[in-house]
C-alpha cells in the first residue's frame, strides 16, 4: 500500500445489501483502483455499488484522481486529462509526431478526430463507424474488439516546435516549453528527441495501449506521421497484488517519494498550471518531460550491493532511505554516523534529487527494453521518465542541472532521448482536444 493510502480508508456502513461484505472492507482508494483495473470487481459490484463505495471516502465527485468506472474505463471527459494523476498502468505506448500539414485548419480537424476517437477507444468502444461494411476497410484496425478498456488513457500534448512560423502561434507558446537545455553528458540521438504532438497511451493491457496508437496514427494520415514511439511497462498487478512500489530495471523501488496526488492543494502547486502562470489556454493543463534513459546495465550488475545503495541513497530491498526502516520514512539527509559522515551520500539520486525538498515534481515513468544492440552487444534497456510539472524550467531544468553534474547515477545510465510537452487541459463533452487554443 502506498503511505498516501494509509489515511484514506473508506468509512464501512451498516447498510446489509448483498455486495455490502465487500463495501465493508477496508480497501484504499488506490486499491480500489487496482482492483477494478486488475480483477474487474467494478463489473461484479455494478456501477452504483461502485460510484457508493468510491464516494465514501468523500472525495468521488471533486476527487482529483478520475475514478475508474464499472467497465474499467477511466473517463476521458474530466477537468483535468487522464494519465496524469491517474495510478500508472502496467503498459505504456508513447508516440511523438510531426506535422505534415502547415494549415492550421488540418491541425484542428486531427485534434477533434482524436478526440472523438479517444472518447471511443478509451470506453472500449470501435473507432469511427465504418466497422460492418463488406465494401469499406474497416475504420477501426480490430485488435482491441472484445477486449476492456483495461483501464486506458490518452494524453494528448504539444512540442515547442508547434508554436513556430508554421501555424501562426508563436505568441501563444507559453515561455517555459522550449527545447531542454544541454546537460553534462547527454547523448541525445535526434531519433529519441521531440515532436509537434505527442500522445501518451497507458493502459492495463500492451494490446490496448498499442491499437489506440495505431489507430490515432491511422486517423492523422495526411495530417501528422510518427516520429518516435517508445513501449513501456511496470510490473503487473497479478505480479503484485499488493501494488506496492514498482521496481526499475536497476532493481529499485521507484516512485516512493512522489508527492499524493490525491491532495488537490499539492497537485495545484505542482502539477496544474494555474491563472497568471502562463497563457489562459493552459490552466488546468501541465508540463510533461520525457527523456528516454539508456542503463549500463553490465556495469551495474557488476557493482556490489552497497554502492548500489549509496548510488540511490536508498535501500534496495526496503526502498527505506539508508539508515531508516520503512520505506516511507522521512529522507533525512542531516543524519551521519559516529564519525559525522552523512548515512545518505551528498552525492546520491536521492540527496540531490530531493535538495532542500521545495522543489517537486510528479513522475510517472516506465522501463523499457528495447532488444539487443548489434553494435556493441548490450541490451538497450532502461527508463522512459516521465514527469509533469507546472513549470518546466523552475522544476524539471532545475532538477536535472543538479542531477547531471553530479548524480552517483551518472556512471550507470545515459540520457539519450529528450522531449517537453505541455499537455491541455481537460476536454469538456462536446468540446476537442486543444479548443481552449485551437477552437
Ligand atoms: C530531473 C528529474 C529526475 C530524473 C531525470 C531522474 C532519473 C532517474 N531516477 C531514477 C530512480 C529513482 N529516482 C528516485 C527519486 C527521485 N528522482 C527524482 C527526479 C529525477 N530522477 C526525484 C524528484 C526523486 C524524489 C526525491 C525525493 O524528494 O525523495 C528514486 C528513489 C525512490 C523514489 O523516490 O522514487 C529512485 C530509485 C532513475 C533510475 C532515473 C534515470 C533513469
Ligand atoms: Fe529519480
Amino acid at each position: 500500500m502506498n503511505k498516501h493510502d494509509k489515511d484514506k480508508q473508506p468509512t464501512p456502513t451498516t447498510n446489509s445489501e448483498p455486495s455490502q461484505k465487500l463495501l465493508d472492507t477496508k480497501v484504499s482508494r488506490r486499491d480500489m483502483l487496482r482492483l477494478t483495473g486488475a480483477t474487474g470487481l467494478g463489473l461484479l459490484l455494478g456501477g452504483g455499488a461502485m460510484g457508493s463505495l468510491l464516494s465514501r471516502g468523500g472525495t468521488a465527485a471533486k476527487a482529483p484522481v478520475a475514478p475508474v468506472q464499472a467497465d474499467s474505463s477511466i473517463p476521458f471527459y474530466a477537468n483535468h486529462q487522464a494519465g496524469i494523476l491517474t495510478p500508472a498502468q502496467n503498459f505504456l505506448y508513447f508516440a511523438a509526431f510531426d506535422l505534415t500539414t502547415t494549415k492550421l485548419s488540418d491541425v484542428k480537424k486531427l485534434l477533434q478526430e482524436w478526440t472523438t476517437a479517444a472518447a471511443a477507444l478509451t470506453t472500449g468502444r470501435l473507432v469511427g463507424n465504418t466497422n460492418d461494411s463488406p465494401n469499406l476497410p474497416p475504420s477501426d484496425t480490430g485488435e482491441a474488439d472484445g477486449l476492456t478498456p483495461s483501464r486506458c488513457t490518452l494524453t494528448f500534448g504539444v512540442g515547442p516546435s508547434f508554436f513556430d512560423e508554421r501555424f501562426g502561434l508563436a505568441g501563444q507558446r507559453p515561455s517555459s516549453l522550449a527545447d531542454l537545455p544541454p546537460f553534462v553528458g547527454d547523448n541525445l540521438d535526434p531519433a529519441w528527441c521531440g515532436g509537434d504532438l505527442c500522445v501518451q497511451a497507458c493502459a492495463d493491457d500492451l494490446q490496448v495501449a498499442f491499437h489506440a496508437i495505431r489507430n490515432l496514427a491511422r486517423i492523422a494520415r495526411g495530417t501528422a506521421v510518427l516520429r518516435w514511439t517508445q513501449e513501456g511497462f511496470q510490473r503487473t498487478g497479478e505480479a503484485d497484488p499488493k501494488n506496492g512500489t514498482p521496481r526499475n530495471l536497476l532493481g529499485f523501488k521507484d516512485g516512493t517519494g512522489n508527492p499524493d496526488v490525491t491532495d488537490e492543494a499539492e497537485m495545484n502547486k505542482i502539477v496544474w498550471q494555474g491563472s497568471g502562470d502562463g497563457p489562459a489556454w493552459m490552466n488546468g493543463g501541465t508540463y510533461m518531460a520525457v527523456r528516454r534513459v539508456r542503463f549500463r546495465i553490465e556495469v551495474w550488475d557488476r557493482s556490489s550491493l552497497s554502492d548500489q545503495e549509496a548510488t540511490f541513497g536508498r535501500h534496495r530491498q526496503s526502498g527505506a532511505p539508508i539508515g531508516a526502516r520503512d520505506e516511507f520514512d522521512k529522507l533525512d539527509l542531516k543524519a551521519a554516523d559516529a564519525s559525522g559522515k552523512p548515512l545518505i551520500p551528498a552525492d546520491s539520486h536521492s540527496a540531490l534529487a530531493h535538495g532542500d525538498g521545495t522543489v517537486k515534481m510528479l513522475r510517472r515513468s516506465y522501463s523499457y527494453s528495447g532488444g539487443l544492440n548489434a553494435k556493441t552487444g548490450q541490451l538497450d534497456a532502461g527508463l522512459l521518465f516521465i514527469s509533469f510539472q507546472r513549470d518546466l524550467v523552475k522544476q524539471f531544468v532545475t532538477i536535472q542541472q543538479r542531477l547531471s553534474r553530479n548524480d552517483r547515477l551518472n556512471e550507470y545510465m545515459v540520457h539519450v532521448g529528450s522531449a517537453v510537452f505541455a499537455c491541455f487541459p481537460g476536454v469538456r463533452e462536446g468540446g476537442f482536444i486543444g479548443d481552449t487554443l485551437l477552437g
